[in-house]
């Protein structure tokens, strides 16, 4: 893991320079025998000013770690921070708050008003905050995005690509200190994902914003700068500065020929062992 795994008191502010912060965060699904459990007490610390991938297999439990990360979702226990508040919680009221100043969102689903065009989507997250846009930014965001000349297309007069573009456009346009996207490039032509991956990047390195992203791709994931690879709702790995072909080579543990959760079950050992299984 990336780091200790360090027990805090409720309420504790995380040490500077962490975006988000999980301990023990469990997270079960229904109850019973049909019992899923989503996240076993995972424990993560996402830097401040870095990309993070998430990356797993099909029921990993990627998602749920990140709408429990973003107060999306309730957790069954554990803890999670966001900067130094503490969610887990929190009251519905302020938890939406708090999502709305500090977090931008890209889903695959886009999430975008049907009613509202391109530009009004954008700016939607900050017209609700009664907050004003900074226009150059905006326009940075737009341009780079290349939306420029389908502001007042409604999502249905847009194709995928471009809808997906508009929920980036969305997600960064408030300048959030933390982004958080689900498969942002999953519906997009690979320039147009490329595109988006770029703008990421930039709003990482270029504005000190945090991006944590779900992926299934080892090429997006290697724009990141730390992977954290989920087997059965656990971290089982990381990888720092990432490339597709390490990112590929890592992926094929989990699925390569033996049953999935063999690869996650070795990879752990390793951990367990003490031997770090980081050969970047
Ligand atoms: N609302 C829910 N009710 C019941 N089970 C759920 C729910 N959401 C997720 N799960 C289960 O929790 C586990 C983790 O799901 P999650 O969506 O986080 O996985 P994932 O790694 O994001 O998968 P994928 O790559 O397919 O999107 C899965 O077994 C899933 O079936």
């Amino acid at each position: 893991m990336s780091t200790p795994a360090a027990e805090h008191a409720p309420g504790v502010a995380p040490a500077d320079g962490v975006a988000a912060r999980a301990r023990g965060l469990t997270k079960a699904y229904g109850s019973g025998e049909t019992t899923v459990l989503a996240l076993d007490s995972v424990d993560v610390d996402i830097a401040r000013g870095r990309f993070t991938s998430v990356m797993g297999p099909s029921g990993s439990g990627k998602s749920t770690l990140m709408h429990c990360l973003a107060g999306l979702d309730t957790v069954s226990s554990g803890q999670v921070w966001l900067g130094d508040v503490e969610i887990t919680g929190l009251k519905e009221r302020e938890l939406t708050r708090l999502r709305r100043d500090r977090i931008g969102f890209m889903f695959q689903s886009f999430n975008l008003i049907p009613t509202l065009n391109a530009l009004e989507n954008i700016t939607l997250p900050m017209d609700i905050a009664g907050r004003k846009p900074d226009r150059t930014w905006l326009d940075q965001v737009i341009d780079t995005l290349g939306l420029r000349d389908r502001l007042t297309h409604r999502p249905s007069q847009l194709s995928g690509g471009q809808q997906q573009r508009v929920a980036c456009a969305r997600a960064l346009a408030s300048r959030p200190e933390l982004i958080f996207a689900d498969e942002p490039t999953g519906n997009l032509d690979s320039r147009a994902g490329l595109e988006v991956l770029g703008f990421l990047r930039e709003a990482v390195d270029a504005l000190g914003q945090t991006v944590v992203m779900v992926t299934h791709d080892p090429g997006a994931a290697a724009h990141s700068d730390l992977v954290l690879f989920l087997g059965d709702g656990r971290i089982v790995d990381e990888m720092r500065q990432p490339t597709a072909e390490a990112v590929l080579e890592r992926m094929r543990l989990f699925t390569g020929g033996a049953p999935r959760t063999d690869g996650a079950d070795a990879i752990r050992r390793r951990h367990d062992d003490g031997v770090t299984a980081q050969g970047d």
